[in-house]
């Protein structure tokens, strides 16, 4: 799987996070599941975003795709501020600049793979762009299965139909949330070489929560979250650096 034209990184901010705090529950039940947390996800990067159990990841990710809302601090998506936005003003920056790929691929059983990747754009009432969509297709190798529906697709079929649909719409930035826990090694691998290749060849912005070093290692850079703070980060990460710097975090997500 390889994508023929080279992009060119930007050093611009696809999304960016500052001083961004949330609070779930009140009283004894409070939860502080972000701790001003500010942070930058470049333009043309892949990160990686890891942490124990429990650390903020996912309510991380949801506040700065907008599928949550913060208690304080400020998030973009380019230029755009998500806080104080509208519910109507969300849902349409999402669907016109973010692609999101979830754990559980998220795929209509109805449709047919090709209706599931324009599904989006279909709601949306955009026309594709033919061509883009020729090489989204192309490259993520389900040219002959465009008419399967997802129950006829492996997981791992499945999931290229997911990353295909993130793709389509040439968003700003696709959020990944686990997308290789539901799959084997090697189609898993075959996604993250992809997401990697998106990233790589066609200037895409990845960011992926996982909780594997392997699947990190793919990643331009690995941000560690612990107890809603970020704690540290590599760049050009290898499992093995990954794995040495999950060591060197206690439970609690501080530094032995
Ligand atoms: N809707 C919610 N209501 C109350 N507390 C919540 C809610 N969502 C998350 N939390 C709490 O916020 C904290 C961070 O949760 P979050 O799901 O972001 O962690 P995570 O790092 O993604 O965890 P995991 O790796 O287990 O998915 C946890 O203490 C969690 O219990």
């Amino acid at each position: 799987m390889s994508f023929p034209a080279t992009a060119v990184r930007t050093g611009l901010a696809a999304a960016r996070a500052t001083g961004l705090n949330k609070v779930y529950g009140e009283g004894e039940t409070r939860v502080v599941a972000l701790d001003n947390v500010s942070v930058t996800f470049p333009q043309g990067e892949f990160t990686a975003i890891m942490g124990p159990s429990g650390s903020g990841k996912s309510t991380l990710m949801h506040c700065m795709a907008g599928l949550d809302t913060v208690s304080s601090g400020s998030t973009t998506i380019g230029d755009t501020e998500l806080v104080g936005l509208k519910d109507k003003q969300l849902t349409q920056l999402r669907r016109d600049h973010i692609g999101f790929i979830f754990q559980a691929f998220n795929l209509l059983p109805t449709l047919t793979a090709l209706e599931n990747i324009t599904l989006p754009m279909d709601i949306a009432g955009r026309k594709a762009d033919q061509a883009w969509l020729d090489r989204v297709v192309d490259t993520v190798g389900l040219s002959g299965r465009l008419g399967h529906r997802p129950s006829q697709l492996s997981g791992g079929q499945q999931q290229r139909v997911a990353c295909a649909r993130a793709l389509a719409g040439k968003p700003d930035i696709i959020f990944a949330d686990e997308p290789t826990g539901n799959l084997d090694s090697r189609s898993g691998a075959e996604i993250l070489s992809f997401l990697r290749n998106s990233v790589r060849e066609l200037g895409q912005t990845v960011v992926m929560v996982t909780h594997d070093p392997v699947a990190a290692s793919y990643a331009d850079r690995v941000v560690f979250l612990a107890d809603g703070r970020i704690v540290d980060e590599l760049h050009a990460p290898t499992a093995d650096t990954v794995l040495d710097r999950m060591r060197r975090f206690d439970a609690k997500g501080r530094t032995s």
